[in-house]
């Protein structure tokens, strides 16, 4: 993105050391990642849709009142994915503007069920994203693993097709590393995709559901009990739960937060009331993302210099933010351990400049 998206607060030397610094991005949507030109490119495309075809209107598009406007402008540009070559240049743009932002690693949260129910064949999809990911990792040299998320809210249908997708061995894709649950939580309780998880889990995938980020600490617990999740998608509401913080600090059950995010879908009324600084006094592993970063008028490196300011960081403090990223995610650990190091050395030389 533009510089004008970086935090106006941050430092331009902070800002320049961010842009540099090798990250990892491990909570980001697919659809919700299309850029301003992608969306109104396929926008174009498909002139019975509602959203703008220009990029300069996308922005008022892309005010909401509320978490349950926000999922309905989300899902108008879900229909306009169409085609697997629409779901293959999705991805692949994506990736380049991940590997802009030095993005090494990427867990990207994709929802397979939205797109076969649209009409999408399953084959085409897995071929089209696993496609992009190969041409993006030879040509980027960013690596992009996959999260199948069940869309909550569409039910029990959803949950069985997402799980179907994810564990049919002609069907999985060799980048899939983990299992998801996403949407609305009002409603929407975490205890009855137990079985779906379930599965998941047996077939070797990581869990990694939303949790607490519209509802409070009782869905995150849920989540932890009924779905064994490694990681929490965002856990804002944790802030509420001094026994759930010590339980997360305990386990290293890192949160991955979203700060614009949280703001942009009104789930928390200002940056400056984000709880991101008491998950760190609580010795919770936090980790930086984007979550839908054009809907949100933000990206990776805008998220680090919130956090910078929130948690009050300089260099090192941004590099061990990046490098827990790199811990909890599903890299091997050979993967690990070479974007650590580059991390370090990044850091190393721009502070003995
Ligand atoms: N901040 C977020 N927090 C939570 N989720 C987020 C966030 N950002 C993006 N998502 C995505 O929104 C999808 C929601 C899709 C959904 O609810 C739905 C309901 C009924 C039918 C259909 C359909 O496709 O026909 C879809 C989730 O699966 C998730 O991947
Ligand atoms: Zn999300």
């Amino acid at each position: 993105m533009t510089e004008h998206l970086v935090d106006p607060q941050t430092p331009r030397d902070l800002k320049a050391f961010i842009a540099g610094l090798p990250k990892a991005e491990l909570h980001v949507h697919h659809v919700g990642s299309a850029s301003p030109r992608i969306v109104s490119e396929l926008a174009a495309r498909h002139p019975d849709s509602k959203v703008p075809t220009d990029p300069e209107a996308l922005a008022d598009y892309f005010t909401f009142t509320d978490f349950a406007h926000f999922i309905e402008v989300y899902l108008s540009v879900v229909d306009l994915i169409r085609t697997p070559e629409d779901v293959r240049l999705l991805t692949y743009e994506v990736a380049r503007e991940l590997a802009r932002q030095q993005v090494r690693y990427a867990e990207l949260t994709i929802t397979p069920f939205s797109s076969t129910r649209r009409g999408i064949d399953e084959r085409a999809f897995m071929d089209a994203i696993e496609d992009a990911r190969k041409a993006a990792e030879a040509e980027f040299g960013t690596v992009l693993r996959w999260c199948f998320d069940i869309p909550g809210e569409a039910g029990l249908e959803a949950a069985e097709e997402t799980a179907r997708l994810a564990t049919d061995d002609r069907l999985r894709p060799e980048g899939l590393v983990s299992f998801g649950l996403g949407g609305p939580e009002v409603g929407v309780p975490r205890p009855q995709f137990k079985p779906y998880f379930d599965r998941a889990i047996a077939a070797g995938l990581h869990s990694v559901p939303h949790a607490g980020e519209t509802t409070g600490p009782e869905t995150v617990w849920d989540a932890l009990t009924h779905l064994r999740a490694e990681r929490i998608g965002h856990g804002t509401s944790a802030a509420q739960d001094p026994k759930l913080l010590a339980h997360l600090a305990e386990h290293r059950i890192a949160l991955e937060v979203c700060p614009t995010s949280n703001i942009a879908t009104r789930a928390v009324r200002t940056l400056d009331e984000h709880p991101i600084k008491e998950f760190a006094r609580a010795g919770v592993v936090v980790t930086i993302n984007s979550d839908d970063p054009p809907m949100f008028g933000t990206d990776l490196q805008n998220e680090y210099a919130v956090a910078a300011r929130l948690l009050g960081l300089d260099e090192r403090g941004l590099a061990d933010l990046a490098k827990n990223a790199v811990e909890v995610s599903f890299l091997d650990d050979a993967g690990k351990t070479r974007i650590k190091g580059e991390i370090d050395s990044y850091t190393a030389e721009w502070l003995g400049r």
